[in-house]
């Protein structure tokens, strides 16, 4: 589907290089989405949501102010879809860091209204024989993005091969915070979890998590609700088919080294969900994967 600008009977599409609305950005393509329950802006590199706001609020998504947006390279914010592999990939190390999908463009397949007033797009993705090269199991990714009062990703995954297919995951949403020092995390208390700062050894989490170092955590097959506190609104992620929750934030001594986030880190919380680590699945031939994340503002 091609589109530059589309009028639906209620909402609004535009097609616009990133240029046309981040000054020194590069022309990745983006796609503006305005309807009377919300606007967002999804770039086709990676199906990435790069801003949600709902009518009347404010952006919950972070987005780097510092985004060259040059294609290939991985957008410094909204949802990254880390697949097909999340983090290192466990097999070869040397792979790029979360999988080739949020590099690359997707297939925007369909624009609609739903009767309830939502506006949802469909996007889809297959690797390249280049891809297939790295990672030899052959699959496909469709995402169903619904825009309403609240924000769902539908991500399906499906292995279109003949042998059963490794599969980790990640939808990565970064959440815009007004005050990561005083922000509270709910929904992670006396879970245990892997602590990416310690050679992923395992702890249990007792205390309240505070937010003023780098912080990178792995909770397996948690699912559940997470509720993020801040100063003046509480944000909440939900799921099904997404049971790893990871939360990640560089802090600032390792914000300094990333020329994406520097003294920008303090506003945002990364609180991801997807199938990682003990969670990670094996598809049989013919298997699919469906993963439903729905993020939203509670008050
Ligand atoms: O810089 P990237 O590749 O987008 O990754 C960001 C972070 O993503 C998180 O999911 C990981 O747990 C962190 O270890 C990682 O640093």
């Amino acid at each position: 589907m091609v589109l530059d600008a589309l009028e639906l009977p209620s909402a609004k599409l535009n097609l616009l290089p990133a240029s046309d609305l981040f000054s020194g950005a590069g022309d990745l393509p983006l796609l503006e989405c305005i309807s009377p329950k919300c606007t967002a802006l999804i770039a086709l590199q990676g199906a990435q949501v790069l801003s949600f706001c709902p009518e009347g609020e404010n952006d919950l998504l972070w987005l780097s102010p510092l985004e060259s947006f040059v294609a290939g390279k991985a957008i410094r914010g909204g949802i990254p879809l880390c697949l097909p592999w999340f983090g290192v990939n466990r097999r070869e190390p040397d792979l790029a860091k979360h999988g080739f999908a949020r590099h690359q463009s997707w297939v925007l397949e369909n624009v609609a209204e739903a009767d309830d007033g939502n506006l949802v797009l469909n996007f889809s993705f297959q690797p390249s024989a280049a891809d297939l090269a790295l990672f030899p199991w052959p699959f496909s990714a469709q995402l169903e993005v619904s825009l309403g009062e609240s924000l769902q990703l539908s991500l399906t995954m499906s292995n279109s091969g003949v042998a059963a297919m490794p599969l980790s995951f990640a939808m990565h949403s970064y959440f815009a915070v007004a005050a990561l020092d005083k922000l509270a995390l709910k929904g992670v208390s006396g879970a245990e979890y892997l602590d990416n700062c310690r050679q992923l050894a395992r702890f249990q989490q007792d205390e309240a998590l505070r937010f003023n170092v780098e912080i990178d955590r792995v909770y397996e097959g948690l699912g559940g609700e997470q509720q993020l506190c801040d100063t003046a609104r509480t944000m909440t992620v939900t799921g099904s088919g997404c049971d790893t929750v990871v939360v990640w934030n560089p802090g600032e001594a390792l914000a300094k080294n990333m020329a994406d986030v520097g003294e920008h880190f303090s506003e945002y919380l990364c609180v991801e969900r997807g199938m990682a680590f003990a969670d990670e699945l094996q598809l049989a031939p013919g298997q699919q994967h469906v993963a439903i994340m729905t993020v939203a503002k509670a008050c």
